[in-house]
């Protein structure tokens, strides 16, 4: 049909092909305006048969309510591109590009038009505007995510953190809001990963947001996005916040008992409804997230003290598990110790062990910052040790001060000398060494001295 049309106008047969194959509705038109060719895709895009234009002028087109703008006549006058937009009677809305075709001498004598489906442009820019919508979550996302510990870095050798990791496995597998409670540096975030890469959400993202590092006025927003205009300062775009950006996966909120408590009202809703509304809206959003909470403080204080809401308390306590301080897994105290120092001193290239007596000071030390303390401990004594085994000498005086030597007061010891302290400490422990193993020899063979160096200690220390 469109080939009667074609075989008329001037354009050849291969032309005619050429055009054919274009995935653009094309339309050409000569220097007076006069149709002579239209492709298959021109009339799909315009629901206009090629009959009804071809052998028409553009302005009696036009005249005739069949188009809406001509761009024949300006582009044949000024020799330039020209774009604009087309309704056409049936009205179907299209993006037209229209160049000028020149003869040798330069002047126009066609206008090749590309007609563009507008419907399909407005839909790519919706999905690109999505896609950019989707990378600014990930990228915002990409902030709270902590790199998961490799899973053999971490050391559970303790009977009490046995059990304690058996527990957490147990919890994992449900999707049950976890609180974990512990003084600062006992590993809270290690475990909040554990419980994540236990779950049925491993796959997922696992976003950590610390209550205590956003300020005030920005937690609301963060935790629940707000939309257009919400508040001044607010991005025109509007915003996502963490639970959205979580969804599937597990959200874990560190330092829950610095939430403001009228934020608590809003989170304890969530956690029940796992419902979310933006800021600036009405419309109410669906999310499924795993929340896991963790603080230092004692929440149950907070609720007397009126900080802390108590219906927030018993429902994030659903299922809570309590990480000792490591003064009491000793256990996990002399594996760590290795481990430290293995990482230390392959990192910094050093072969700097320690002694048996070292041992026993970090075993009796009471570690207030816990792991972190000791992880930090260790690299610092790797990083300026300079002897290959290194003994309770090089250790700080605070460490020994602060033994656990019940026959001394922590008052008395502050009026020693380092040497003093020491020489309390070797004789404590080769005492209770000595009680302990009833032979001289055995203690010897235990702290990896020789025998006449327990006699001559003993005898120093008045122990024989
Ligand atoms: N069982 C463990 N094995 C190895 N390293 C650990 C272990 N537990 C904690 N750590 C290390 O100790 C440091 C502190 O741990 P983490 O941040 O989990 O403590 P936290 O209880 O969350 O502390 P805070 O309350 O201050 O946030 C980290 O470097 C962590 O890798």
């Amino acid at each position: 049909m469109t080939q009667d049309y074609w075989s008329n106008s001037g354009i050849s047969g291969l032309h005619q092909q050429v055009i054919e194959v274009l995935s653009e509705g094309v339309y050409i038109s000569d220097a007076e305006g006069m149709t002579i060719a239209v492709n298959s895709m021109y009339e799909q895009l315009t629901g206009l048969k090629c009959k009804e234009v071809i052998g028409k002028n553009v302005k009696e087109l036009v005249g005739k309510g069949i188009y809406s703008v001509a761009l024949n006549p300006e582009i044949v006058v000024t020799g330039e591109h020209k774009s604009s937009v087309q309704i056409t009677k049936t009205g179907q809305k299209v993006l037209l590009n229209g160049y000028p075709i020149c003869d040798e001498s330069g002047k126009v004598c066609f206008v090749l038009t590309f007609v563009r489906d507008i419907s399909l442009l407005s839909r790519l820019k919706e999905q690109i505007v999505e896609q950019q919508d989707t990378i600014i979550k990930y990228r915002e996302a990409n902030k709270h995510c902590k790199k998961v510990l490799k899973s053999n870095s971490e050391i559970f050798k303790s009977k009490k953190m046995l059990t304690l990791m058996e527990k957490l496995k147990r919890i994992a597998k449900t999707d049950a809001t976890v609180l974990l409670l512990g003084e600062t540096g006992v590993g809270k975030d290690v475990l909040a990963h554990k419980i994540h890469e236990y779950s049925a959400r491993r796959n997922e993202l696992f976003l950590k947001i610390d209550c205590s590092t956003i300020p005030e006025n920005l937690i609301e927003s963060e935790l629940f996005g707000y939309d257009y205009g919400a508040f001044s300062g607010a991005s025109t775009k509007g915003k996502a916040g963490l639970f959205e950006m979580a969804d599937k996966g597990t959200l874990f909120l560190d330092e829950i008992g610095e939430i403001p408590l009228q934020l608590q009202v809003k989170l304890l809703r969530v956690l029940q409804d796992q419902e979310i509304i933006h800021i600036g809206s009405t419309k109410v959003r669906k999310v499924d997230v795993r929340f896991i909470a963790a603080t230092n403080r004692n929440l149950e204080e907070e609720v007397k003290k009126g900080r802390f809401r108590s219906d927030l308390y018993y429902r994030l306590r659903v299922a809570d598990l309590e990480i000792p301080p490591l003064r009491e897994r000793k256990g996990d105290i002399s594996a760590m110790m290795r481990a430290f120092f293995d990482k230390y001193n392959s990192k910094y290239r050093k072969q700097i062990s320690f002694t048996k007596e070292v041992e026993q000071v970090f075993l009796s030390y009471k570690w207030p910052g816990n792991v972190r303390q000791l992880d930090n401990f260790i690299q610092s004594l790797v990083v300026t040790g300079e002897k290959k085994a290194l003994d309770v000498q090089d250790l700080p005086q605070y460490m020994l001060i602060n033994l656990n030597m019940e026959e001394d007061s922590a008052d008395h010891h502050q009026e020693k000398s380092l040497d003093q302290l020491v020489r309390d400490y070797e004789k404590n422990l080769l005492k209770k060494a000595l009680d302990q193993y009833k032979s001289g020899s055995k203690v010897a063979e235990v702290l990896r001295v020789d025998r006449s160096t327990i006699f001559r200690k003993a005898k120093k220390y008045n122990l024989l």
